[in-house]
């Protein structure tokens, strides 16, 4: 009897205030390069990080996510950092993904910006022993390796999207359009509860 193929499942963590092309071609790319079973995108609960800017209702973030990667059968969306409550941290994110699927090998995904801030993260040494971190390039930072733990980042290059959430948010505050930058059903939710408007960044 051969032995079960052991699921390899990305996670791509973010805020995702709005989830735009830059995120969704990461993690495609991602999967493709690390032969991927699926991805499984986790907007943040509290993204402690953030506290000094207002982060949109985590409901309308998890709808817009699930928006954006409803096209794909490979994407799914988990509530896992918003239904935990409070303050959100990756090493429980990946506590709760190892709970769900304990055979799996975990990838988690992210951005050249955030994996340099990575050891200020929450029992930051701890998270290289739950997941394999894959940073990934962005227009603008720099990706590389200030002393990981052997063999527990990968570093990879994928499309360069300059696109940010940031840049998203200020656009629909100017009245400019975020058409192409968001999936079509992004932009659509986007005007239709009035998201950003009045966003100072
Ligand atoms: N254009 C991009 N290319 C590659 N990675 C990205 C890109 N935009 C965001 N990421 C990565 O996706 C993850 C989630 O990012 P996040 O939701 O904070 O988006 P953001 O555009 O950085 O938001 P904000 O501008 O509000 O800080 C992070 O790991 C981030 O580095
Ligand atoms: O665990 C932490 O302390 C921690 C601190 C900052 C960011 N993160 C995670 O990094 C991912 C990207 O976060 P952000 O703030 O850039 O959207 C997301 O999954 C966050 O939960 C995690």
């Amino acid at each position: 009897m051969t032995a079960a193929k052991k699921q390899r499942i990305g996670v791509m963590g973010g805020t995702f205030d709005p989830i735009h092309h830059g995120h969704l071609v990461a993690a495609s790319e991602v999967a493709s390069l690390f032969h991927l079973d699926e991805v499984v995108f986790v907007p943040t609960g509290q993204p402690w990080q953030k506290d000094d800017r207002s982060v949109s209702p985590a409901e309308d973030r998890y709808l817009m996510t699930v928006i954006a990667t409803a096209s794909n059968p490979q994407f799914s969306v988990s509530r896992s950092d918003i239904d935990r409550g409070g303050k959100t941290y990756t090493i429980d994110t990946l506590r709760d993904l190892r709970a769900e699927h304990p055979t799996a090998d975990l990838f988690f995904i992210t951005g050249a910006d955030a994996l340099a801030q990575i050891f200020s993260w929450r029992d930051a040494e701890e998270l290289f022993s739950l997941a394999h971190f894959i940073g990934v390039t962005r227009p603008g930072h720099t990706l590389s390796d200030p002393g990981f733990p052997e063999g527990g980042v990968s570093l990879v290059e994928v499309p360069a999207l300059a696109i940010s959430s940031t840049g998203c948010r200020q656009r629909v505050a100017k009245g400019d359009p975020v058409w192409y930058l968001v999936p079509d059903g992004v932009v659509r939710y986007i005007d239709k509860r009035a998201l950003y408007r009045d966003t100072a960044g």
